[in-house]
């Protein structure tokens, strides 16, 4: 049965794409901008925030535990915070709807306060593992009770004063990494969070901004430390939250491979930590450009100028890997019409997104006819070489908003349509990627 609220799509075999957009607000930093404005004393004010559902289940959690959040315009919003430790207990259970990184980060500010909570989801995200966080959050003393296989809905009933923390991340994860930083925010003395392998630092860079005392050092094997010391006071800041380079990406990757295609990309974030996507595409033939690179929120930003590329098949190094974690769905596409054999490792983290992005990425590119093989932590691809794929497929999105807008992408350099079962899931990171597609399209 065909479910009554979702929303089928299909991309058909496009004309050159040529204009100029601007992309809404980067997801991980919004989130953020929230959490910190909510835990500050006064009000902050933001501006360009992603009114995604994503982020919109952050504001309406930090909302439930007292923070008084106001929409004042579009992308502009005030927040007017309890302080550290002030947090409230919610009345209901906090949904957290598709969100990893809603779920994970307030884990960890709940984990130190005296309040207890239980977070809820949607069926992707009740299928996330949550173990990665509990086990921290549970060292530092909050107590936390999931469902089988460390999953939600979960109840967590936070400890304050908590326990501080050295913690070495057994994985590439800036969420855990973040829900670790934000339960220290609470806890009496210095929290340490060892980085094998550098991943997004949002969190760092705010948490300074907002006042906390936070210092990172590398030592010799390239191992990040930070440290943050607890019971922080936050001041209330005026946040521009820079474009999503997550976002930029499917318009990138649609500009390079339709033919004839010019496009211009407003105010991406090319935080070091994200532009992964961006050096592996140049390194393919890609014709991008980087104009007028400034800071905007402490973050640096350019606009992308991209135009129509032959590209060539890549090894890609599993050291970029975190740098263009989200972006790996719509990189496979862009493999798929390159010249040549793309081949890439060390993903395992992709099997745990909204998705199996390795398994539904791999399966529905060989529905359309592209040539795609499926190991245990990457996939191998062999590109058309620039000729259009067969297409002629229906896509199940998995309510993965990425694996949706991929084979969006996919249906434009299709000879027939590609359809995807449920483009509603879009909505969580990428409100108006349709109205953008239509806008670039004469
Ligand atoms: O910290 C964040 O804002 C995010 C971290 C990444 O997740 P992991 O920490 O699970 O890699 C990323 O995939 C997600 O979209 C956003
Ligand atoms: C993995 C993602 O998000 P989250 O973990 O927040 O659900 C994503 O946006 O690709």
């Amino acid at each position: 049965m065909t479910d009554p609220l979702s929303s089928p799509r299909r991309f058909c075999a496009s004309p050159p794409l040529t204009g100029r957009i601007t992309i809404p607000g980067d997801k991980s930093i919004s989130h953020r901008a929230l959490m910190l404005s909510a835990l500050a004393v006064g009000t902050s004010r933001v501006t360009g925030l992603l009114e995604g559902h994503d982020v919109l289940a952050t504001a309406a959690a930090m909302r439930a535990m007292g923070a008084r959040i106001e929409r004042t315009g579009e992308g502009a919003w005030e927040i007017a915070g309890v302080g550290v430790g002030s947090l409230l207990q919610p009345a209901g259970a906090l949904d957290m709807g598709n969100s990893g990184t809603s779920t994970r980060l307030l884990m960890g500010l709940v984990a130190s306060h005296p309040i207890t909570v239980t977070f809820t989801g949607d069926a992707s995200l009740s299928g996330r593992p949550m173990g990665r966080v509990i086990d921290p959050l549970s060292q530092m003393g909050a107590d936390i009770v999931a469902s089988p296989g460390g999953r939600l809905p979960l109840m967590v009933r936070g400890l304050a004063p908590a326990i501080p923390l050295a913690y070495r991340l057994p994985m590439a994860s800036a969420q855990v990494k973040s829900a670790v930083l934000l339960a220290a925010l609470n806890t009496a003395g210095i929290t340490e969070v060892i980085e094998p392998v550098p991943t997004r630092d949002h969190s760092e860079r705010m948490l300074q901004a907002f006042g906390a005392e936070l210092s990172v050092d590398t030592d010799s094997d390239g191992a990040r430390h930070i440290r943050i010391l607890g019971e922080a006071e936050l001041k209330p800041q005026t946040i521009v939250v820079p474009g999503d380079p997550s976002s930029a990406a499917f318009f990138l990757v649609a500009a390079l491979l339709v033919p004839g295609s010019d496009v211009t990309i407003l105010n991406v974030g090319l935080n070091p930590t994200r532009a992964g996507l961006i050096d592996i595409l140049r390194q393919m033939g890609g014709d991008i450009a980087l104009l007028g690179a400034r800071e905007v929120g402490g973050e640096p930003v350019a606009d992308l100028h991209v135009r129509h590329s032959a590209l060539r098949g890549i090894e890609v190094d599993p050291a970029v890997a975190p740098s263009m974690i989200d972006e790996f769905p719509i990189f496979f596409v862009a493999a798929a019409l390159a010249q040549g054999r793309t081949v890439t490792t060390g993903l395992d983290e992709l099997r745990v997104k909204e998705s199996d992005r390795l398994a539904v990425m791999a399966a529905g590119l060989e529905a359309i006819g592209a040539r795609a093989e499926e190991s245990a932590d990457g996939l191998v691809i062999d590109g058309s070489g620039g000729e259009p794929l067969p297409g002629g497929a229906l896509i199940a999105g998995h309510l993965d908003h990425r694996i949706c807008m991929s084979f969006a992408i996919a249906g434009l350099v299709s000879k027939a349509p590609v359809e995807i079962d449920d483009m509603a899931p879009v909505a969580t990171s990428f409100p108006n990627f349709e109205a953008l597609l239509a806008g670039l399209q004469p």
